[in-house]
């Protein structure tokens, strides 16, 4: 089932043009992941699926009756305000107790309830942005950059997460990301933006495109790990990265 189809989107802010014809669809339970440099439109184009901004042309379909839930890029909490875990997730939404206690425990978070929220790790802070966006129970989870501040195992914890969500709930999930090597295999497609898509696809078919190299070049984690691992299925031996990359470019 289809959840959301864009079409034509483009939108200016002032006269930078930050996105152009813009085009893409989510269907249920599927985890599509965007990529591209910074300033490339990505948090424009899920403000504008939230609603939060609006497009100068281009239409975005809903389905009908379709819940969404949004984790924002950035948070800033002021230290000084004694809040906790519990009662941010009862914000703006008075919540009871029991279906707080369930959003913790579904992002591997239970036991935070009580903690000021300016005392958590960013891990579990991330965690406790997703359980609020979990609370309304999601057909749909937009998530921008979700583990900007967490090191690499906190990240990787943090996407399993967020794929234990989708099979948990059903939950399509449409995310920015940044950590090209972990979202090129957790994810069912990747569309590369720089303003317009450059390309789509497959993580696979992405990380070969010439425009997806031109943007990040070869020598990235993601790309080397997936060359490698597609040398290594179809030949069993193994090359250097450099060769591996001239290799297989165009072959998929
Ligand atoms: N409110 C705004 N007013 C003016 N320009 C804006 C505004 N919001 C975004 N822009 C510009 O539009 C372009 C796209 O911004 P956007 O935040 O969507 O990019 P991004 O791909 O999410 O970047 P990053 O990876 O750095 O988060 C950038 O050049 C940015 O400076």
């Amino acid at each position: 089932m289809r959840l959301v189809t864009i079409n034509g989107l483009s939108v200016k802010h002032g006269n930078h043009q930050a996105l152009a014809n813009v085009g893409l669809t989510v269907d249920k339970g599927e985890i599509v992941t965007i990529v591209g440099p910074n300033g490339s439109g990505k948090s424009t184009l899920l403000r504008c699926i939230i609603g939060a901004m609006t497009p100068d042309s281009g239409t975005i379909l809903k389905a009908a009756g379709m819940r969404i839930g949004y984790v924002p890029q950035k948070l800033a909490i002021d230290a000084t305000m004694p809040l906790t875990a519990a009662r941010f997730l009862s914000l703006p939404k008075r919540r009871d107790a029991a279906h707080i206690n369930e959003a913790l425990q579904q992002v591997g978070a239970d036991g935070l309830q009580d903690r000021p929220m300016a005392g958590l790790s960013g891990g579990q802070f991330q965690r406790v942005l997703l359980a609020r966006a979990l609370m309304d129970k999601p057909d749909l989870l937009i998530l921008d950059e979700p583990t900007t501040g967490l090191d690499q195992p906190g990240s990787a914890d943090l996407y399993t997460q967020i794929e234990h969500v989708r099979r948990d709930t059903g939950a399509a999930i449409l995310m920015v990301s940044h950590e090209l090597h972990v979202v090129m295999s957790a994810s069912d497609r990747v569309v590369c933006l720089n303003g317009h898509v450059c390309c789509h696809g497959t993580p696979e078919i992405v990380a070969s495109a010439p425009e997806y190299r031109a943007l990040f070049g070869t020598g990235t984690h993601g790309a080397l790990a997936l060359y490698r691992h597609e040398h290594d299925h179809h030949h069993h031996h193994d090359h250097d990265d450099a060769h591996d990359c001239g290799h297989d470019h165009g072959s998929h």
